[in-house]
């Protein structure tokens, strides 16, 4: 199969390429590449193909990845000639782009193979493309099928932001503990504690997690009292209304 990358430098087109290749889901002279900046001696350790220009590059692909930005889409001269098409770009609908095109929303674990790509078929899409899409998917995490387009906008606000979230929190951890007075280095310590290594209890056990807090709340020791705090000031309606906000730049990305 050919695989080609439209914006396959970037930040997800870069992670994709490079684990196809890792996972040798395609050979090297099977991967073809188009960005701005011009073809590279190297990627990722192979050498690959380097289109031209969109048409190039379609012309020489099976399987064509979009992965510009939303705001490149437009200026984009793409036409998919009947390609399968697989667009991980927000937004952006598979009307717009055609009727054998897969959405799928990959985040930034991509890069660790641990991307959660949830993913919706266009019309024109068949049970061996569905297969193959979720070959290329399988190399940078996990991938499903979702039924509706409409939940990609979802899915596109909170698991696309990958570790974003957990980040904030764990600038939220630091900053507590070094203005208490502790060094940064034990301050990242302790953060990476709670976001790294305690939130693997969770690991394929998250339908315990309201159970979880509930039996910290029961507890009633020092976490419970951190817990009812941070829900007394609005923890969570920050989180619900957070997400919200990014639904909505999710659905506007459409123009
Ligand atoms: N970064 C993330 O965590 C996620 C990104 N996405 C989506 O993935 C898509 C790509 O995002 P990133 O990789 O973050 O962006 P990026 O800015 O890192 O990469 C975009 C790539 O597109 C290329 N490009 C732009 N215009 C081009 C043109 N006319 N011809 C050829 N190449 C062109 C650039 O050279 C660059 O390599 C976006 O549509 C975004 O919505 C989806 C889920 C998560
Ligand atoms: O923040 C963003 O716009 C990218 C696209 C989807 C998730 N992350």
């Amino acid at each position: 199969m050919t695989i080609g990358i439209i914006g396959g430098t970037g930040w997800i087109g870069a992670a994709l390429g490079r684990a196809l290749l890792a996972t040798e889901t395609v050979e090297a002279q099977d991967l073809v590449i188009l960005n701005r900046s011009g073809p590279r001696e190297d990627y990722f350790g192979h050498k690959v193909q380097w289109a031209r220009d969109c048409r190039d590059l379609v012309e020489r692909s099976e399987v064509v990845v979009l992965s510009v930005r939303p705001q490149d889409w437009p200026g984009l001269d793409f036409a998919g000639q009947g390609r399968l098409v697989l667009s991980v770009m927000a937004g952006v609908p598979i009307a717009a782009i055609g009727p054998r095109t897969v959405r799928a929303i990959p985040n930034a674990a991509a890069e660790i193979g641990a991307s959660y790509s949830p993913w919706v078929a266009g019309p024109d899409v068949t049970r061996q493309d569905r297969a193959r899409i979720a070959a290329i998917l399988s190399a940078i995490g996990r991938e499903e099928e979702l039924t509706e387009e409409s939940q990609l906008d979802l899915m596109t606000a909170v698991p696309g932001a990958g570790p974003a979230y957990p980040a904030l929190m764990a600038v939220a951890i630091m900053r507590y503990l070094t203005d208490q007075g502790l060094p940064r280095s034990v301050a990242e310590h302790a953060a990476e504690a709670v976001i790294c290594d305690a939130a693997r209890l969770l690991s394929g056990r998250m339908a315990e997690a309201e159970a979880m807090v509930q039996s910290y709340v029961d507890y009633a020791g020092t976490t419970a009292a951190g817990l009812l705090e941070a829900q007394r000031l609005g923890f969570d309606t920050a989180l619900q209304e957070g997400f919200a906000a990014a639904t909505r730049k999710a659905a506007s990305l459409a123009g």
